[in-house]
């Protein structure tokens, strides 16, 4: 699957203020563009897992949905198992499957197992081959437990194991999840994810997976794309983010003064220290992703230059590497924005 500078651009009508401004807006709609998506090229093989990651609005959907044939891009190009999914939609359809967490595919008045027929009949899935897959799909999802029940009158976690097994019965070589687990207990979690390994791992598929759990992250995925305000800003495998924006320590402390919280006072941070966290007198250190430091050398420039009243040192999780690849990414952005003295600089290998 490859995504080359692929960009989406939505014209939406935006309501003038106040009642004058409304009934204007009726006759005369005053429409703004919104880039969603900007730039975007990666590239996926079979048999990998690629999670695309990012905050709220950053275009991972939108990128979905291009790759999907749901929505065109305004320019750019994607091909998936060597289609272009937005004008052979149909073919397209046969090479992968989708599941969007918050939303079923399959038919809600039906028993699940039912939906399985009726997908087995669009796609054309010989009988053999369907019971064979649904046999592995109910070895690791457990699903005969409920799939004769409704789908309506399925829990969140049984519907979306069900969702899965209805994207995946066709053998589709490309897979595209969007927040499959969200709102999951953590034992169906885990189900899922040992579903989604042996997908990857035995079966080679292809898999792009958005979410918003790093537990997910840590687990499934060997290589991460962040996206921000709909440009890729970090391509990568996970262990060189892991390393380049977390390294592995962090420094607790309580700061004896509250007043003197790093930054405050204008002053900079110590060279390779970046504060992750911070709530009245308790900060949390980390490295800033630049020069590797050791936690020794860290721990040496934060207790020269702040006192400190407490301190622990703990490993690094990946919601603080992540955060503090976006505030490297944003902080060396606005370096780099036009007029600014780093100007032109290359930017930090991998980084876009
Ligand atoms: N049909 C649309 N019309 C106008 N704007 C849209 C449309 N779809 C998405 N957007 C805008 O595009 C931006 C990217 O949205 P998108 O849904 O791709 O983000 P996301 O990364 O999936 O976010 P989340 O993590 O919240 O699901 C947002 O600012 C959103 O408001």
């Amino acid at each position: 699957m490859i995504a080359r500078g692929l960009t989406k651009t939505f014209r939406t009508a935006v309501r003038r203020p106040g009642f004058g401004g409304a009934l204007r807006s009726l006759v005369d709609p005053l429409r703004v563009e919104k880039t969603a998506v900007q730039d975007v090229s990666f590239s996926v093989g079979p048999g990998q897992l690629l999670a695309l990651l990012g905050p709220n609005g950053a275009g991972k959907s939108t990128t979905i949905k291009m790759l999907t044939g749901i929505l065109t891009p305004s320019s750019g190009e994607a091909r998936v198992a060597g289609v272009v999914p937005y004008r052979e939609r149909e073919r397209n359809a046969h090479n992968i499957g989708a599941v969007f967490g918050q939303r079923t595919q399959l038919w809600w008045d039906l028993p699940a197992r039912e939906s399985f027929t009726i997908l087995r009949d669009i796609y054309g899935v010989p009988e053999t081959e369907h019971r064979a897959r649904l046999r592995e799909f109910d070895g690791l999802l457990e699903l005969s437990e409920f799939w004769d029940t409704r789908v309506r009158h399925l829990s969140l976690g049984q519907r979306v194991r069900c969702d899965l097994a209805g994207a995946l019965l066709h053998d589709p070589a490309i897979v595209f999840l969007d927040e499959p687990t969200i709102g999951m207990d953590v034992v169906v979690k885990e189900q899922v994810r040992g579903f989604l390994r042996h997908q990857v791992e035995q079966r080679g598929r292809t898999v792009l997976l958005t979410t918003h759990d790093m537990t997910e992250v840590g687990r499934l995925a060997e290589r991460v794309v962040l996206i921000n305000h709909g440009r890729i800003v970090l391509d990568g495998p996970l262990e060189e983010i892991r390393r380049r924006f977390g390294g592995t320590w962090q420094i607790h402390v309580t700061l004896t003064d509250p007043a003197a919280a790093p930054g405050a006072d204008g002053a900079p941070l110590p060279p390779g220290v970046t504060v992750l966290r911070r709530e009245g007198p308790r900060v949390v250190f980390g490295p800033d992703g630049g020069a590797e430091l050791t936690v020794h050398e860290a721990l040496k420039r934060i207790v020269e230059r702040y006192r400190i009243a407490d301190l622990a040192l703990e490993e690094n999780d990946l919601e603080d590497v992540m955060r503090a690849a976006y505030l490297r990414r944003e902080s060396e952005d606005a370096d780099t924005a036009p007029g600014s003295e780093r100007d032109g600089t290359a930017p930090a290998a991998r980084a876009r």
